[in-house]
């Protein structure tokens, strides 16, 4: 089996819903996105997937809209006041958590037709969470 990955910087804003704890105030991360990809085999050139293909589809996609942009849940009441604003933001339908970002990012990366297997969100230096392929 072969894997390669390829690691996406950006930053982005949040708060947390329904979260006793200072994530529940609007704040920034330097997040860190790891895409792993996976298959049995490689193609003519050797390669599992061109990490310049990578880059194009999903560093791309994180760029237009995640990076220094604020990630927010459908339900926060700010959501409105920013919108009125003309704050950039992006809509998540669930809780801006690191679980729920990385799972964005993957769903988003299979979208593009990429044999993804995992993405790790490192939302600080310290911590990361994770979504991988169900079982
Ligand atoms: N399982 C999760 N736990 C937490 C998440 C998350 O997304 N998933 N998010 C946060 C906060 O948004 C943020 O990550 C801050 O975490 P915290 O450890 O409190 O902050 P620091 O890294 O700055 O830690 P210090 O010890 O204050 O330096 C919280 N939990």
């Amino acid at each position: 089996m072969y894997r390669v990955t390829r690691e996406i910087a950006f930053c982005y804003g949040h708060r947390l819903l329904n979260y006793e704890g200072k994530c529940k105030h609007l704040h920034g991360h330097n997040g860190r996105a790891v895409i792993v990809l996976e298959a049995q085999s490689l193609d003519a050139r050797g390669m599992l997937v061109d990490f310049v293909e990578i880059k194009q589809k999903v560093q791309r996609w994180i760029d237009e809209n995640l990076d220094h942009n604020m990630l927010l849940c459908r339900d926060d009441p700010i959501l409105p006041v920013l919108v009125e604003q003309g704050e950039r933001v992006f809509v998540m339908d669930a809780n801006p958590t690191a679980e729920n970002i990385a799972r964005l990012i993957f769903e988003r990366t299979a979208d593009e037709g990429l044999p993804v297997v995992e993405v790790i969100l490192w939302e600080t230096e310290k911590c990361y969470a994770a979504y991988s392929s169900p079982a």
